[in-house]
């Protein structure tokens, strides 16, 4: 039996008249190139259904098609061309074509001293749409890194401090006795929270962007905020990592503000929205902050030009 003698419920006409925003399938695995790694993926793929009187759009074209994304680099580009063929197979249907890609890319990230290297895994989510007004391209990234609370810092060092005046009362300061002091727990008698903490960001490529910035986002993000978690350590290491808190303490709103300044300086952006969940061990709640620049949905006829438009203030 050949396909034309099989019922085709899609092709029916409805009475309801109804356009849909969003019709397709969500959860495709597939596999995917990224970052140079060949990824396992899922995958989210749409159109709209601009007919009100037709019954269903195509889904296996949508399917066949998204499968031609395993065979090169994942690019701007690649994702135009799939969403053209998406709206090329619903002619007549549809205006506007999704998808939407998420897995996990494994970075390789070195050591702080000693020359070892581990994996890390970095989720993160591409989001790509073609409707009437152009082409959009999103790509979302999830880092860790760890916050030391600025404000417990200081009591600790005042508790320190109070230590010190308590220890060494009306004596002399003895070098020598003071340095075993400052390598006791005696000495250093309290010390301050730190967190592993969590930093979502989503950008927006600019219009002619040839890349996808995902190393480049994630390096800018793990520079401003100057400790992120890490992959193999020694002491060597920890003891840099201990220096680097020390030196770098953070409330979830500097960490916000670190990595607004950050995106901002990012090339090839004409958008972007950040968290960062501070996961608190002084509480049983998390502090979180949020920023955004130019983040309004482009979805309206003109927004993607004035995204470009916009100036970085
Ligand atoms: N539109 C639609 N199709 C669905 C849904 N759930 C399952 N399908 C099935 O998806 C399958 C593929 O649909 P089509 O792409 O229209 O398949 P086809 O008619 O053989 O392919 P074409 O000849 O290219 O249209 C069909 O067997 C549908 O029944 C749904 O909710 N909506």
């Amino acid at each position: 039996m050949n396909s034309t003698n099989l019922p085709d419920i899609a092709a029916q006409t409805t009475q309801q008249q109804q356009p849909l925003d969003w019709v397709g399938m969500q959860g495709i695995a597939l596999p995917l190139q990224l970052a140079g790694q060949r990824l396992k993926a899922l995958a989210d793929a749409g159109v709209s259904l601009d007919r009100g009187d037709v019954r269903g759009i195509h889904m296996s074209r949508l399917y066949l098609t998204l499968q031609q994304v395993q065979d090169a680099a994942l690019e701007p580009d690649l994702l135009k061309q799939l969403l053209a063929r998406f709206l090329d197979s619903h002619h007549g249907l549809s205006r506007q074509a999704y998808v939407a890609l998420r897995g996990e890319a494994l970075l390789s990230r070195p050591a702080l001293i000693s020359p070892l290297a581990g994996w890390k895994s970095y989720p993160f989510e591409v989001r790509a749409r073609q409707d009437p007004w152009g082409f959009h391209v999103e790509l979302q990234v999830r880092l860790e890194y760890s916050s030391t609370c600025p404000c417990s810092a200081a009591l600790a060092r005042q508790l320190i401090q109070q230590r010190f005046t308590q220890d060494f009362a009306d004596q002399p300061l003895n070098h020598a006795r003071l340095l075993d002091w400052l390598g006791s727990t005696q000495g250093i008698v309290a010390t301050p929270h730190s967190q592993r903490s969590e930093a979502t960001l989503q950008v927006r490529l600019a219009e002619r962007a040839e890349d996808l910035p995902l190393l480049a986002v994630i390096d800018a993000a793990e520079q401003a905020l100057g400790t992120a978690v890490q992959t193999a350590v020694k002491r060597a290491d920890e003891q840099a990592f201990a220096l680097a808190n020390g030196q770098n303490p953070m409330f979830c709103e500097d960490a916000a503000r670190r990595l607004h300044d950050a995106l901002l300086r990012l090339l090839g952006l004409s958008a972007f929205s950040l968290e960062v969940v501070h996961r608190e061990s002084l509480h049983a709640h998390d502090a979180v902050a949020r920023s955004q620049w130019n983040w309004h949905p482009a979805a309206s006829p003109g927004s993607a030009a004035s995204d470009m438009c916009q100036s970085r203030s």
